[in-house]
């Protein structure tokens, strides 16, 4: 168990976009960020990703197998490039994500990471949560509420990561932990770039829309965006999560229009979802702090500023990384592990009480 010293923590992420592993340090005590320190990614080869494609929605068998080994080889290389780390936080690669069903399932094994690294590693952060009926996700809002009081804010605040999925976390600052009431609130808006992505690579053989110029192009399709809006997950109450692939029927709804009015209609689709949600927060943030990916596509940016009634800024308008956050997230998080700290609580996860995810692996135990 650590105690209350600040320690320097990497962490590490694979998201469900499946484009590479981000990894970054920070120094914390776990309730506070001290200091952000370097970081670097390594891009997944064509090679990798097909790999860890032909494992998504399984729970085991040789493609799982074969996805392990790019996971573990590439999150290894990334991580040995930081130094000096006394703890690492490994995500692992979501594969499947069905809490009230099988449960959660992230590739990747902690004590194969603590032996080639040598450090103890905190891992599969999200079962102890499921376990408990919450949703496993999202988790990154407890770094959310630490980042809201790093940046000084007074007010409440929403960050919004825009990655394969969407997860929005609204954060009242004037509260002195996340686990207390009224602090935080935070879900899945609804599918961010991941069904975006797929019909460019389907129609184009392109990764993503890179910046938005597909959509620029195009006109929203309202008939397909009302469809859309009438699935079942935006009648449910936050919190709330989605599986990378819940929203296959994206692709259906955007089947007939022309590549660039269907790629206009899925950035209205993923920016709709995020207003949608909106309306469940407490009260209107002040502003609402864009990380993930998708803040560098201007035409998803446009819409959401246009359709929410505040500001609207990447992350690094405050001085954060939004390609980091979510490595920097479980960073703290192994840190709040590693002290017996809550990971998640009721309004993040719907979870029945604060709990701490998370096992540790230390390289002699191995
Ligand atoms: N310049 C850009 N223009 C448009 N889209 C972009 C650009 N750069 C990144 N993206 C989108 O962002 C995605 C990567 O986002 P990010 O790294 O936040 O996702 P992730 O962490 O894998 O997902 P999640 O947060 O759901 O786990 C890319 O797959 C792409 O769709
Ligand atoms: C099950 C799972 O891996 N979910 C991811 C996914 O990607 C974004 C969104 O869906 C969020 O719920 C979560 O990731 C972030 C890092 C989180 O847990 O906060």
């Amino acid at each position: 168990m650590l105690g209350a010293d600040v320690v320097k923590a990497l962490g590490a992420m694979s998201g469900t976009s499946l484009d590479g592993v981000d990894a970054a340090l920070i120094e914390t005590d776990g309730e506070r960020i001290i200091a952000f320190g370097a970081s670097a990614y390594h891009p997944y080869s064509d090679e990798e990703r097909a790999v860890l494609r032909a494992a998504l929605g399984k729970w085991q068998g040789d493609d799982c197998a074969a996805a392990a080994g790019v996971v573990h080889r590439v999150h290894c290389e990334v991580l040995a490039e930081l130094q000096d780390a006394d703890i690492v936080g490994f995500h692992g690669q979501t594969l499947a994500h069905d809490p009230h069903g099988r449960g959660t399932h992230q590739l990747g094994d902690g004590n194969i990471l603590a032996e080639t690294l040598g450090l103890p590693v905190v891992w599969d952060f999200r079962s102890a949560d499921v376990a408990m009926g919450g949703e496993g996700a999202p988790l990154a809002p407890f770094f959310h509420f630490a980042c809201a009081k790093w940046i000084g804010a007074t007010e409440p605040v929403a960050f919004l990561n825009l990655g394969g999925v969407g997860n929005l976390t609204w954060v009242d600052p004037s509260k002195s932990k996340p686990q207390e009431d009224g602090a935080l609130l935070a879900f899945d808006t609804g599918p961010a770039n991941a069904p975006l992505n797929d019909l460019v690579a389907l129609r184009l053989g392109l990764d993503c829309d890179r910046d938005g110029k597909l959509a620029a192009k195009g006109k929203v399709e309202e008939g397909a965006l009302e469809l859309f809006l009438e699935e079942a997950f935006f009648n449910k109450m936050p919190p709330k999560s989605l599986d990378r692939d819940d929203f296959s029927v994206m692709l259906d709804l955007v089947r007939e229009l022309n590549d660039a009015d269907a790629a206009a209609t899925m950035t209205a689709m993923a920016a709709t979802a995020v207003m949608v949600g909106m309306e469940h927060c407490p009260s209107p943030p002040t502003r609402v702090l864009v990380t993930g990916g998708g803040r560098k596509n201007p035409v998803m940016m446009r819409m959401l500023s246009v359709g929410l009634d505040c500001r609207v800024d990447p992350v690094e308008a405050v001085g954060l990384d939004g390609d980091m956050l979510e490595a920097q997230a479980f960073a703290f998080l192994a840190v709040r592990v590693g002290r017996g700290l809550p990971t998640s609580a009721p309004s993040t996860t719907r979870v029945a009480a604060p709990v701490g995810g998370g096992q540790i692996s230390r390289p002699d135990s191995v």
